[in-house]
């Protein structure tokens, strides 16, 4: 592909990694950043290691676009799209755009405020520790889903940097990832390792049972999960229905995937930031979801306010709040 002049809006773990690999191939790439990331970006480079190589991207580094780019991928927290996509309106006119992003149609709500259709949606596989500015940790390598408008363009763009695939459904796909992103809520709460709460059975029996809800919740809506990591609408229905002891296996798998970098999971890295969760798009798109169609989700609205409350005292819970709620 020829050289293009690319953009990553939010250039933390996802969008770090996504930039510094397409730098890697050979394109033309601007990052936005803030404070002490963008001071570090401008310094340095960005700099990523692990799953992926090893590599320092001497990228522009700026707080906002000045100028259209040939294509845009939008990789900050789903709490802070509004505020980045307003940020960079102008240059993202009729622009091509990426959004990345775990929780339920980032890319409607992009392409919506952007006023125009050419927006994709994007969901990462891979895991990523960003907590020094600048740097970015990929503990597992994974694949990239792209789906939607222009998925095309994008899973042609980003399949040069890294292994990349399209999806039929971007919507199933996310309710899939939605599935697994019920790993971020308890690690969240308690400050442990993905891995390590998946370990501890009582952790993993309420993580489970979120899990459950989720997969109820998007059966009896209708959805057609579309399959991610070897998890397939065949395993949802596990998940959904099978006996504890058999479902279980689910988030054992998702743990071994993990690898063995302990990995805090994206919304542990908003705590530790002292920064908003996305919380309320993961976990709080179940609940929602569920009152949608009258059903309940008693252990996702649980996890909800235990984050909640974590971001307002920055202090963990003990595992034992946890282990009570199923
Ligand atoms: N980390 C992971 O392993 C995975 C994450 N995801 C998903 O990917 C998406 C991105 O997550 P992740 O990369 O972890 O998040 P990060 O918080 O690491 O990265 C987002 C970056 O965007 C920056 N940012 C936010 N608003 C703006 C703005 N207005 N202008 C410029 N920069 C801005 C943030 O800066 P600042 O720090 O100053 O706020 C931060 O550096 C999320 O939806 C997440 O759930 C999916 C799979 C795995
Ligand atoms: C990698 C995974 C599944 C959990 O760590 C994730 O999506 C996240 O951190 O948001």
């Amino acid at each position: 592909m020829d050289r293009q002049r690319i953009a990553v809006i939010g250039a933390g773990a996802i969008g770090g990694v996504i930039a510094a690999r397409l730098d890697a191939v050979g394109h033309d790439v601007t990052v936005t950043a803030r404070g002490e990331n963008l001071a570090a970006i401008r310094e340095r480079g960005l700099r990523i290691a692990g799953g992926f190589g090893a590599h320092t991207a001497r990228v522009t580094a700026l707080e906002a676009l000045r100028e259209a780019p040939d294509a845009a991928i939008l990789a900050v927290k789903t709490t802070g799209s509004v505020a980045a996509l307003e940020a960079n309106r102008a240059a993202l006119a009729g622009v091509p755009l990426l959004v990345m992003q775990n929780g339920l149609g980032g890319e409607r709500a992009a392409a919506r405020l952007l006023g125009h259709k050419s927006v994709a949606g994007g969901i990462a596989l891979m895991a990523a520790n960003s907590l020094q500015p600048g740097t970015v940790t990929v503990t597992a390598p994974g694949d990239t889903i792209v789906g939607g408008a222009e998925g095309e363009r994008f899973a042609a763009l980003l399949g040069e940097a890294l292994p990349t695939s399209r999806t039929p459904s971007i919507e199933g796909a996310q309710w899939t990832k939605l599935l697994i992103n019920m790993v971020n809520a308890i690690p969240a709460i308690v400050g442990h390792s993905v891995q390590d709460v998946i370990r501890d059975p009582g952790l993993r029996r309420v993580m489970l049972a979120s899990m459950r809800e989720t997969a109820r919740t998007g059966l009896a809506a209708g959805v057609r999960f579309q399959p991610l990591q070897g998890l397939t609408p065949l395993l949802v229905r596990v998940v959904a229905y099978a006996p504890r002891r058999i479902a279980q296996q689910i988030p054992l798998r998702i743990k071994d995937r993990l690898g063995d970098v302990p990995n805090m999971g994206s919304t542990q890295q908003s705590i530790r930031r002292r920064q908003p969760t996305e919380v309320d798009a993961i976990n709080g798109a179940v609940v929602a979801e569920a009152a949608r169609i009258g059903i309940e989700a008693p252990v996702n609205a649980a996890l909800v306010e235990l984050v909640h409350e974590v971001e307002r005292t920055g202090e963990f819970l003990a595992p034992s709040v946890v282990r009570q709620l199923a």
